[in-house]
């Protein structure tokens, strides 16, 4: 018996054993709340923020209906993308969305939104980003010249000193509302901040980018705005001190999540920089110069709207990563995806759960689900001690490496 339980304890560790997927059919859970309350609530707005006809209305109704009382409903044998789904959702069709798995589900949604809405069909609609008003509206706001103000402070502080202000920047943005702040002569904001990391492993992030090095490093982008500009920043950060020569910044090829970042956001994100005074301007001047040579380069690709894990990544996208330096993925979801959306225990090894990517891994993520693993038993003690919400509010965040 004692035997068996130090061998289960040594699967667990080495992230071997499965831990259970993450649904929506636990009342009170975080996963239940996103697919009850969270997904309804989106309808409303973005029903709210559009002028759009009956189709369309009706089409929300229906959705509204079925994710509320009904079960999954396959697409429609004309939709562009309809064997796909069929293959991916064949075991959840017919059955409640609270049964299927979280991240699947999750997924799914976007995808019936945005059909609702025609956004994939032929006529007036089509390509009109439903979550684009929310995003203008952030990008607009004065919290973000008060950032890129910041910056400015920045700018004339020692080289490492500013790649680790600009690095938590990145990581803060993913929870909007700190960015340059954090290490921007707010020291009380840089202290909560620091604190709040539960994993901090940034030393070897930079171990891996050395200056000088001719590296490629691939950025896999979260969310528009607020946090598209710090990562942005971040990125001007590894090309200006020979961190990386080269930059590929992933992004979505369609709306998702609400607020992640597509081609047009980062166009959006980059006419705001450059259009911005003092050190931010010349950021943005410098980006739109690195796109034009190739130094930046922005691509997308079908996987990143896919309810599918990293380990099952395509090839090509697997080449790609296996030929960068480091591939930074930003946020919570590319954080899901990465070690598996299960219920892990938290001590289970990141290298563990992230020995499938190819190549150098970095997660810069603010906790906002349950799924996390890679913590010191003395962290996770802390923390659990502490009796805050620390896994899905957002307050907490980690920079986890696999070399
Ligand atoms: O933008 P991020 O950091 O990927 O966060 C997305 C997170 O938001 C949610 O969709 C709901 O709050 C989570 O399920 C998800 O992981």
């Amino acid at each position: 018996m004692t035997e068996k339980t130090s061998g289960d304890e040594a699967a667990r560790d080495a992230g071997t054993v499965d831990a259970p997927v993450i649904l929506g059919d636990e009342p009170g859970s975080f996963a239940r709340s996103v697919l009850a309350e969270r997904h309804p609530a989106l309808i409303r707005q973005v029903r709210d923020a559009f002028p759009y006809g009956r189709r369309q209305h009706e089409a929300l109704d229906a959705l509204l209906d079925e994710i509320t009382n009904g079960v999954v409903r396959p697409l429609a044998p004309t939709d562009h993308d309809h064997v796909r789904w069929a293959a991916r959702g064949r075991e959840h069709f017919g059955r409640s969305w609270y049964d299927a798995p979280f991240l699947w589900a999750e997924s799914y949604f976007y995808r019936r939104l945005l059909g609702a809405v025609g956004y994939f069909g032929a006529g007036p609609w089509q390509g009109v980003d439903p979550f684009a008003p929310f995003k203008q509206a952030e990008l607009r706001g004065d919290a973000v010249d008060e950032e890129l103000r910041a910056l400015d402070t920045l700018a004339g502080a020692p080289a490492e000193e500013r790649a680790t202000a600009l690095l938590y920047a990145s990581l803060w943005g993913n929870r909007a509302g700190l960015g340059f702040r954090v290490t921007a002569g707010e020291p009380a904001v840089a202290d909560a901040a620091v604190a709040a990391l539960v994993a901090d492993h940034s030393a070897t992030l930079w171990q891996l980018l050395p200056a000088g090095a001719s590296a490629t490093v691939a950025v896999v982008a979260d969310n528009a705005g607020r946090e598209l500009i710090p990562d942005l920043v971040l990125i001007d950060h590894l090309l200006v001190h020979g961190h990386a020569e080269r930059v590929v910044l992933h992004v979505k090829p369609d709306p998702y999540y609400v607020s992640d970042a597509m081609t047009a956001d980062v166009v959006d994100c980059l006419r705001r920089l450059v259009e911005a005074s003092g050190e931010a301007g010349r950021i943005g001047g410098r980006l739109w110069k690195a796109m034009a040579t190739g130094s930046l380069e922005v691509r997308t690709h079908p996987f990143f709207c896919a309810p599918l894990p990293y380990e099952e990544m395509p090839e090509d996208l697997r080449k790609e990563f296996a030929g960068a330096a480091l591939a930074i993925l930003k946020g919570d979801l590319n954080y899901r995806r990465l070690v598996g959306d299960r219920l892990w225990h938290p001590t289970v090894p990141f290298a563990g759960r992230t020995a499938h990517f190819p190549g150098a891994v970095a997660a810069l993520r603010t906790l906002k689900s349950d799924v996390i693993v890679g913590l010191e038993q003395g962290t996770l003690d802390a923390l659990e001690r502490s009796g805050a919400v620390w896994r899905t509010s957002g307050t907490h965040a980690l920079i986890q490496v696999r070399p």
